[in-house]
């Protein structure tokens, strides 16, 4: 089930700093120094997305990892895109 607007925004608060909301994804551009460390960043992404079932759109490139979420069976945000989000705030 898709979260309202007013959950949405509320929910956005508690994230860390750097996610925005843009419509139906969550969306997390995080910088590095270099290639090997942005990759790095996906793997360590890998077993918190397999624990809860619930995967991340990731764009790598040269010093950038970019994390997409959005509940695609359900077509919008859902409670499981902010507790994955929560989930890598962790990893930081
Ligand atoms: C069958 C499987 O559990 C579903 O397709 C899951 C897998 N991971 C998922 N991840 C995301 N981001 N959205 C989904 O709707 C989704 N569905």
């Amino acid at each position: 089930m898709t979260l309202e607007e007013g959950a949405i925004n509320s929910k956005l608060q508690e994230l860390g700093t750097g996610w925005q909301r843009q419509g139906k994804h969550l969306i997390l551009r995080e910088t590095f120094g270099n290639f090997v460390d942005a990759m790095a960043f996906a793997q360590a992404i890998t077993p918190l997305a397999e624990d809860q079932g619930h995967h991340p759109d990731l764009e790598i490139g040269w010093g950038r990892c970019t994390v997409l979420l959005t509940t695609h069976d359900d077509g919008g945000l859902t409670e499981k895109d902010f507790t994955l989000a929560k989930a890598i705030d962790r990893i930081r």
